[in-house]
């Protein structure tokens, strides 16, 4: 059984996505859900599936390394990023090598980095006039949106769209794909 781990800080619809998805597999399990927000929404959608959270705070990631130790008792084979706002430090790169993957919402290299995150990105998107936005999954390197390209999907910006009317583009691809990419990382040979 492949055990999965993810990290979320807000509304949690992509971690939500990948519980269900793997809800009844024999192979997969999201086994635990970490936020860094005591008021995500992500906590109470693990709490209808039953799926068991830790909400942690920045001494706990940064300074006394609690999210690595609960980290190093799940033992995940991978570690997944939906929607976590906070860098993942060097401690828990170098115990989980190549295990951590991330979802954005654009077509990396472009709007990333610091500060693109959520809406944020849709809006620069928006601001540059482009034509195309979409989704990239990546490998988690110690920068941010840098690490290798797993997969990217695109979709078209219509004249009228507004940074709303994107993000549902956004999610309509995220809710699509990230649970079969997610699967093809886990089984690389099928
Ligand atoms: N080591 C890494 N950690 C994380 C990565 C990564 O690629 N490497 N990806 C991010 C997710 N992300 C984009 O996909 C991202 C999230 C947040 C930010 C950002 O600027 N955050 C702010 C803080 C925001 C807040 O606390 O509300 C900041 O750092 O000032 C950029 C990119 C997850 N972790
Ligand atoms: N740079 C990271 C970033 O912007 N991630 C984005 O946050 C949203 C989380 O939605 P969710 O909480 O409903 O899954 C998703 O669109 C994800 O791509």
């Amino acid at each position: 059984m492949k055990r999965v781990v993810i990290f979320a800080s807000g509304s949690g619809t992509n971690a939500e996505n990948l519980i269900k998805f793997f809800h009844n597999r024999d192979n997969v399990s999201v086994i635990h859900v970490l936020t860094n927000n005591p008021r995500a929404k992500v906590l109470q959608r693990c709490l209808r599936f039953g799926v068991n959270t830790t909400v942690f705070n920045k001494e706990d990631f940064i300074e006394n390394h609690k999210v690595l130790k609960v980290l190093k008792s799940l033992n995940p084979d991978l570690i997944v990023l939906a929607g976590f706002l906070w860098k993942i430090p060097e401690d828990i790169l170098k115990k989980f090598p190549n295990k951590i993957i991330n979802i954005h919402p654009s077509l990396l290299p472009k709007y990333g980095g610091k500060g693109m995150y959520g809406k944020y990105v849709h809006e620069a998107v928006l601001r540059n006039k482009e034509v195309r936005t979409g989704i990239t999954v990546h490998y988690v390197n110690e920068n941010y949106d840098d690490g290798a390209i797993i997969f990217q999907t695109h979709c078209y910006i219509d004249s009228l769209d507004n940074e709303e009317d994107i993000a549902k583009k956004i999610h309509v691809l995220e809710m699509e794909h990230f649970p079969k990419v997610v699967e093809s990382v886990l089984f690389p040979n099928g």
